[in-house]
């Protein structure tokens, strides 16, 4: 063995003589073509076929490479069990720590029975240079290698195979966000971004959400059907995106209803304020800004529409008020001031542009959720099939809901006072937020019993409140009822009285000797008289 290790010793060290002779005495001219040469011997030789994926690409290298963060994902779950060496990081977009595997650390990988090995690597620059980016100096990659035998399978399936598996891994692991449109004042030329974003950190689901199990697991299948249906809508020629209407009372859970859809899907969540969107443009511009894999919601849509109306009356108003003090100003700033007046307000038409216009299939996998107390009060153009493709109605807690929420805020699955709940319930319209209010434990330790028995006060106070709200109700509307009576009544007896206070004028007119009209009431009775066709 000791004999073996000189005799390589002594290999690489002639090697390296005659690689340093090379250098030093080989005429220029001559090195090019024999190391080409030397480099298709080795090909010859050596089978295999080597492909590096850079971190940074672009110009100036500063562009990060999609395909290598594709390739990073996929690696850290794919390769971690092999691996001896690995490296924690917390990846960008995400909160939880990640293993990948160490640099200069191989792992082997299979397709479709190829075997493949993926490196981890680094270059070190051995510029003495001082610079602000890491990555002038640590420039990484990925290496492949396969044989050259399976160069089409690995290049067109394989590779495609590797991004798309990395992509939906990073849907799964990334952090999602919740956005928040900027008001148009803060927004400045140095902020290319409209939206502002915290953390989306909704903990509802499906499973936590309280309905009516039939209706609740057709919308679930409604949104997977939507999310895998990419080349469905290529195919029909629409816009991949879908819009939902959540309408019901205050309290029925519309908004825990999003953050569920936001949760399944794994998609962010835009929440446009429209009352401190400026105009129909900017309304557009804000479309755009917006990702692929997202739910725009716009909240209490009739409030948010209305008000742009208000917003005008009022300044309006507020303007008569001021009109003296006005005058004084500079009239720069009054003229800019009717210049914002004439631009602040976000049409209907603007928003069905915004719902269905050319923008929105830009980018795709988009949902749009309306949230309304009124459906009624909504412009039908608005709420249409195809705008808001599907209507969900959310109501009053019913039995099944119930259940759930006893579930949720009790872990209990049957009581003996459910029966109680359940014929409660039927006969009171109490909101899920209500009945939840109820059920949660005031004090640890709480017992179940107590928060049902708690409820059902609640709703037998509910009840009877309803019971006297509908007799208040049903009094006034005996009391108007009896009050329009009266007024027809004395309307009749009015007509009556001045009917017959005609006939007895008429009578003392026909009695008078020189016919003259002497009072009002009688020129009157000619008018009509002449309006009823009869010539007097
Ligand atoms: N269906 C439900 N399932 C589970 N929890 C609910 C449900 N409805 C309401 N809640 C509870 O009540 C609270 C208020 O509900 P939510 O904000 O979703 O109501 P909303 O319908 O959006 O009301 P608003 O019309 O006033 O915006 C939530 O925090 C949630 O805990
Ligand atoms: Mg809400």
């Amino acid at each position: 063995m000791a004999e073996m290790m000189t005799q390589v010793g002594s290999a690489i060290a002639g090697l390296m003589v005659a690689y340093a002779m090379f250098q030093n005495y080989f005429p220029y001219e001559f090195r090019g073509p024999i190391m080409r040469y030397a480099q298709k011997l080795v090909s010859f030789l050596y089978p295999y076929v080597h492909i590096t994926f850079p971190e940074y690409q672009g110009d100036h290298g500063f562009e990060r490479s999609k395909a290598f963060d594709a390739i990073q994902r996929y690696l850290n779950k794919n390769s971690t069990k092999q691996a001896k060496r690995l490296q924690a990081n917390v990846v960008r977009d995400s909160e939880a720590i990640v293993l990948s595997m160490a640099d200069h650390e191989e792992v082997a990988d299979e397709y479709q029975g190829i075997k493949l090995w993926w490196s981890a690597n680094q270059n070190i620059s051995n510029r003495q240079t001082i610079s602000f980016f890491p990555r002038e100096d640590e420039k990484k990659y990925f290496k492949l290698t396969f044989h050259r035998r399976h160069r089409d399978i690995i290049t067109v399936e394989y590779l495609k195979h590797v991004l798309d598996e990395g992509k939906a891994i990073s849907v799964q692991e990334r952090q999602r966000k919740l956005y928040t449109n900027n008001k148009s004042e803060s927004m400045h030329w140095y902020r290319r971004s409209m939206w502002s974003h915290v953390a989306f950190e909704h903990p509802a689901t499906f499973d936590t959400l309280a309905m009516d199990p039939d209706k609740k697991q057709e919308i679930v299948n409604d949104l997977i059907n939507f999310s895998t249906s990419k080349d469905y809508y290529a195919k029909i020629g629409k816009a991949w995106k879908r819009g939902y209407l959540l309408f019901g009372p205050p309290g029925t859970g519309k908004s825990t209803m999003i953050a569920a859809m936001a949760n399944l899907l794994k998609y962010d969540v835009y929440d446009l304020e429209l009352t401190t969107v400026k105009d129909n443009t900017e309304l557009r511009k804000l479309l755009i800004d917006t990702s692929s894999k997202s739910i725009i919601v716009i909240e209490d849509i009739d409030c948010s529409l209305d008000l742009t109306g208000q917003r005008e009356k009022k300044k309006d108003k507020e303007e008569d008020d001021d009109k003296k003090k006005d005058e004084e100003k500079d009239p720069v700033e009054k003229m800019k001031k009717m210049e914002e007046n004439k631009n602040s307000q976000v049409t209907l038409s603007g928003l069905l542009n915004f719902i269905d216009g050319l923008w929105s299939a830009c980018g795709g996998e988009r949902i749009i959720v309306f949230t309304t107390n009124y459906v009624e009060k909504l412009d039908p153009a608005l709420i249409r099939r195809g705008r808001m493709d599907k209507h969900i109605e959310l109501s009053y807690c019913s039995f099944e809901a119930f259940k759930v929420l006893a579930k949720n805020y009790m872990d209990i699955y049957s009581h003996d006072l459910f029966a109680e709940v359940g014929r409660l319930l039927e006969e009171t319209n109490m909101t899920p937020a209500d009945v939840a209010e109820n059920l949660m434990p005031k004090s640890s330790g709480e017992e179940a019993k107590t928060c049902l028995m708690r409820l059902i006060k609640a709703l037998e106070e509910a009840k009877e409140e309803a019971r006297r709200k509908a007799e208040e109700e049903e009094k006034q509307k005996a009391e108007k009822l009896a009050k329009e009576e009266e007024a027809e009544r004395n309307k009749l007896e009015k007509e009556k009285e001045k009917e017959n206070g005609l006939q007895s004028s008429e009578n003392g007119n026909q009695s008078s000797s020189n016919g003259v009209k002497e009072n009002g009431e009688a020129i009157k009775v000619n008018d009509t008289e002449d309006a009823n066709g009869v010539k007097a």
